[in-house]
């Protein structure tokens, strides 16, 4: 499948017609993350389908829904541009900026200099780099690229080859532990456990995947993460404000 999902997006790259300039307010991601409503930040995710679950819902309030997650106390948004595999739409990255204040993470398969470009055109505020797909030499021109552009990057691993690999390439300021297997799809958060050690200790670190209960926020928050990614789980809560709520209630930071 993810052999699948890179071919589709080499193909997208070669299709692709640069889009003119949104005018954006952008904001920090990091900054966000670190100094969020509660004591861990979320990143909230809109995502239609996925492949591992298919559809999640059937229609997709965007505007609704990002107004739903700031409301709640999320940090950020994190919203699936690929359509053949996620139901997303690039579309959508400014639909949420024009109803939220909050950074807006470009979720997709960022392979090419072309889609970089083409996040910062589109509004984005970061945009998600996922080590297991590309060569290091080109993840680093990748970031550098968007660190230059004023977009700031989530570097995601999934194990501790990737997260040593990587220190030798670049040190980023996020690092996201992906707790899916992108080629098996199993999900599991002890691997933000297992790969911490061999992270950079400056930087902010963010689990993503297969996040689902109270139980599994205080586990990932006593690891000493600085966030969590959270999808499916927010996707499907009929009242996503209150599922923030009570997932992360008795986690607001007294400032
Ligand atoms: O979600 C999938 O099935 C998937 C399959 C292949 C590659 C990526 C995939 N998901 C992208 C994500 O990173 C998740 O949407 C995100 O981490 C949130 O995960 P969850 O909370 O488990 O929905």
């Amino acid at each position: 499948m993810l052999d699948q999902i890179i071919a589709t997006k080499k193909e997208e790259v070669r299709l692709l017609e640069m889009p003119a300039p949104v005018a954006v307010k952008r904001v920090s991601l990091k900054q966000a993350l670190l100094e969020s409503t509660f004591d861990l930040g979320l990143i909230a995710e809109i995502k239609q389908a996925s492949p591992s679950k298919g559809l999640l819902v059937e229609t997709l309030d965007v505007k609704g829904i990002a107004r739903s997650y700031q409301m709640a106390g999320a940090s950020a948004i994190s919203v699936l541009t690929d359509y053949p595999y996620f139901k997303g739409k690039k579309e959508y990255i400014k639909q949420v900026k024009d109803a939220v204040d909050l950074p807006v993470l470009r979720k997709d398969f960022i392979i090419d200099a072309k889609q970089v470009e083409e996040s910062y055109r589109l509004g984005a505020d970061a945009i998600l780099l996922i080590a297991g797909v590309m060569e290091y030499n080109q993840l680093r021109e990748l970031y550098e690229q968007a660190y230059e552009l004023g977009l700031e990057c989530l570097v995601e691993v999934h194990d501790e080859e990737e997260a040593h690999t990587l220190l030798q390439y670049i040190k980023p300021e996020i690092v996201g532990v992906n707790n899916r297997n992108l080629k098996t799809f199993q999900t599991s958060i002890n691997q933000t456990e297992l790969i911490l050690p061999s992270l950079s200790k400056e930087a902010v670190i963010v689990s993503e995947s297969g996040i689902r209960t109270k139980d599994d926020l205080i586990y990932l928050k006593n690891l000493g993460v600085h966030g969590v990614l959270m999808g499916e789980t927010l996707m499907k809560a009929t009242d996503r404000s209150k599922a923030i709520e009570s997932l992360f209630a008795n986690e607001r930071t007294v400032r």
